[in-house]
């Protein structure tokens, strides 16, 4: 494939030891000559593929030196993008790494898009499009296992599999066609259904599989959205700083300190939790924390799992009771926290209140009972099954909406032929299965899908 030059500053926006500006195309290494001065006069056109080459970048207007860099020479296929490769590595600094790439510009490189080297690596074939999609997971990858579950699919975990179910497909019809063909055999049609119905039903299994990984691997991706509700001055904002140990949230003494939804990434023994601690709910006349409060209502919708906090000092109150009303039917956690001050609530009642939910009971003051409410989540959760390293994820919601698609489509192509619905019918449906798969990793999409996916990469990306 013939493409332009493009050229990005590869590193993030900000001071650092060092600054990469990428260049990637047809003309990089010219370009990056043209600019390039090494000792001795060494030429960047002359040197071999993957060597580093010390030197400075020199403006060709003014011939000063702009910059003392370290350049990369990468040619293609054997690069990133399967093109020509350039990396200058610069001092770090906005002014330094601005002024090089201004340059290479000026030589005739084009900005890059957002992710448009990613893109490359995709359109000329070096990875597919669940693969690009797992780079930029890595990248927002906020706990080590969403790491590996991204490390997994830029592999080609997932490709691979999407790709082994839609050749089952293809060889299935390719056998139904063939049964056509001679139909002088006397049990074809029913050899050619009970093929159908057996493959169909391997491949329509295995999409259930897959599917069933979505919600684990959608927490894994995301963090599990934990909220973290309770009367005022109960100690949620506690709750928060005990478990990501630091001073994240203000705490005093004074009901109703936090009003706005605070929200911090953590990681309780492997669970990535995306906590969120919210206003205490209470009946209230000031307008701000009216608003908080109804935030803390809204964001209960959307919740995973919920840490209900009480008041091991206080009396259980009608605001209490409505809290637990208000999280029925969710994963919650109950939490009384404060044991090191006399006991007033009812334990009895807390119990029945609690049903089959966990209950820990705390004081975060001096730092009691944490770890069993981490025993807890964590148990809550994963089970120790995430351990298992090879699973396949599927987490990106474009991937879990299109497997929804193929499932319906592989549903209807089995009922079709259950219902003695003409084989080419079925052959429909089965061959629209295999594009919806197709779509996953990129085989059949159109092309502003493409375009509207990499755009969500970092620039340089
Ligand atoms: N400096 C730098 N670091 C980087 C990248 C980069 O582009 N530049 N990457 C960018 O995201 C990642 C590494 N990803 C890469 C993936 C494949 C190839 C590559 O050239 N593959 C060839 C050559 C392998 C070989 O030497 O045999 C190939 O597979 O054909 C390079 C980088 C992370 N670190
Ligand atoms: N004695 C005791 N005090 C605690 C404990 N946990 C928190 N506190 C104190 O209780 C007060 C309220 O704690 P916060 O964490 O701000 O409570 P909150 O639920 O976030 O309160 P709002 O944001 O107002 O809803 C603070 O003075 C904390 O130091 C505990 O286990 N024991
Ligand atoms: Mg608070």
């Amino acid at each position: 494939m013939q493409l332009d030059t493009i050229a990005a500053i590869s590193t993030p926006m900000g001071e650092g030891a060092i600054a990469i500006v990428r260049l990637s195309g047809d003309q990089a290494i010219e370009i990056a000559g043209s600019l390039f001065q090494g000792v001795g006069g060494k030429k960047l056109t002359d040197v071999a593929s993957h060597t580093i080459h010390y030197g400075h970048i020199l403006d060709p207007k003014t011939k000063e030196v702009a910059e003392e860099v370290m350049v990369s020479v990468m040619k293609g296929p054997k690069t990133f993008t399967k093109e020509d490769v350039i990396e200058i590595n610069c001092h770090g600094g906005l002014v330094s790494v601005n002024r090089v790439l201004q340059l290479v510009l000026n030589a005739g490189a084009r900005l890059a898009e957002p992710g448009e080297f990613t893109k490359r690596a995709f359109l000329n074939g070096r990875i597919d499009l669940s693969q690009a999609e797992a780079v930029m997971d890595l990248i927002r990858a906020k706990t080590d296992r969403a790491m590996n579950v991204a490390l997994g699919q830029m592999d080609g975990r997932l490709s691979r599999l999407i790709q082994k179910l839609r050749q089952e497909i293809l060889e299935t019809l390719a056998h139904v066609e063939v049964n056509i063909d001679y139909p002088e055999y006397d049990d074809v049609e029913e050899m050619t259904h009970q093929l159908l119905i057996e493959k169909a039903n391997y491949v329509k299994k295995e999409i259930e599989n897959l599917l069933q990984t979505s919600q684990q691997g959608k927490i894994l991706r995301e963090g599990l959205s934990t909220v973290i509700v309770g009367r005022p001055n109960v100690g949620k904002s506690s709750l928060l700083n005990s478990l990501v140990q630091e001073n994240k949230a203000i705490v005093t003494d004074i009901p109703g300190t936090t009003r706005d939804v605070i929200e911090e990434y953590v990681n309780v023994r492997g669970v990535p939790l995306r906590l969120l601690d919210t206003a205490g709910i209470r009946e209230t006349e000031d307008i701000v924390e009216r608003i908080g409060v109804e935030r803390s209502r809204q964001v209960l919708k959307e919740a995973d799992l919920i840490l209900l906090v009480l008041n091991y000092a206080d009396e259980l109150t009608a605001e209490d009771v409505n809290i637990f009303k208000a999280v029925e039917g969710m994963d919650v956690i109950v939490i009384v926290n404060k044991t090191d001050l006399p006991q007033k609530i009812d334990l009895g009642r807390v119990k029945t209140l609690a049903r089959e939910h966990k209950l820990v009971t705390t004081s975060l003051l001096e730092d009691v009972g944490v770890n069993e409410l981490e025993e807890a989540i964590a148990s809550l959760f994963f089970a120790g099954s995430i351990e298992a390293g090879d699973m396949t994820y599927v987490s990106n919601s474009r991937h879990i909406a299109l497997l929804n698609q193929a499932h319906q489509s592989i549903e209807e192509a089995i009922s079709g032929v259950e219902a003695g619905v003409p084989i080419d019918i079925v052959q429909i449906d089965l061959t629209r299965t295999w594009e919806i798969l197709g779509e996953i990793i990129g085989d059949s999409v159109h092309e502003s899908l493409i375009d509207q996916l990499f755009s969500q990469f970092c620039l340089g990306k």
